[in-house]
């Protein structure tokens, strides 16, 4: 590559090869891109560490990559921080050309960007999504953390395209108190799943 053309670097907090611990993809081998900067501010949020982007070194994509690939998995969830407030296309291009499937995790907060093989759409009160993830998500998960988001979930559900899949996933410190609500709210409406954060219970990353 020459050197005056400029490559994409992103603020990068960890990244790591674990198992998915949530949602559809709950159980696979997945390497983990975790960007630093998020602007959502959920008071629930489990990596509020990653919020200020500036703590963060910032890492080419080429290294983003080559790092990934020197794992045996092919599949790579990009999540943060919210990583849409970065442009996604030249990460999602290249780990695709290294054979990797795309999964994101995103609130929807920021403009939707990058060539997604999977899109795990998590909207927040704290700042509203954009539209266009209704129809892009291929898996809405919203996080239960009282009985007011039952309600809020399906004001959600009800924008979303006929076959995306639904999962209501119990926030973290709220679970003993609101996990059995969710399980009987899931057994009254079939249409739902619930996704637990399996790695929590797994002791993993
Ligand atoms: C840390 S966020 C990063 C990606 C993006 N900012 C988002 O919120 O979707 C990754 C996932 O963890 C979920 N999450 C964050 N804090 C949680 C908590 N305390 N309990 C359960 N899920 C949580 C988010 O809703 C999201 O689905
Ligand atoms: N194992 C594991 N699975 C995850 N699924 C979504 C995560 C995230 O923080 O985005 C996450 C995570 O941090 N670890
Ligand atoms: S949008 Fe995601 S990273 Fe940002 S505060 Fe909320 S849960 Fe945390
Ligand atoms: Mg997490």
């Amino acid at each position: 590559m020459s050197k005056t053309m400029k490559t994409t670097q992103l603020p990068v907090m960890e990244a790591f090869y674990t198992i998915q611990g949530e949602g559809h993809f709950s159980g696979n081998s997945a390497y983990f891109i975790r960007l630093g900067g998020c602007d959502v501010g959920c008071v629930w949020c489990d990596v509020k560490d990653s919020w200020d982007a500036s703590q963060w070194p910032k890492e080419s994509v080429e290294e983003i990559v080559a790092k990934a690939s020197a794992h045996p998995g092919r599949l790579a969830v990009v999540t943060g921080g919210e990583p849409l407030m970065y442009d996604m296309t030249e990460l999602t291009n290249q780990l695709h050309a290294a054979g990797f499937q795309t999964n994101i995790e995103t609130s929807g907060a920021h403009p939707l960007s990058g060539n997604w093989d999977w899109l795990c759409f998590s909207p927040k009160k704290f700042k509203a999504p954009k539209e266009e993830f209704y129809a892009a998500a291929d898996e809405l998960k919203v996080i239960i953390y009282n009985k007011s988001d039952f309600k809020w979930a399906e004001a959600h559900a009800a924008k979303m395209s006929e076959n995306s899949l639904l999962y209501m996933q119990p926030e973290w410190d709220q679970s003993e108190k609101m996990l059995p609500e969710i399980i009987e709210y899931v057994k009254n409406n079939p249409k739902w799943k619930i996704s637990l954060q399996t790695h929590k219970f797994m002791n993993i990353p």
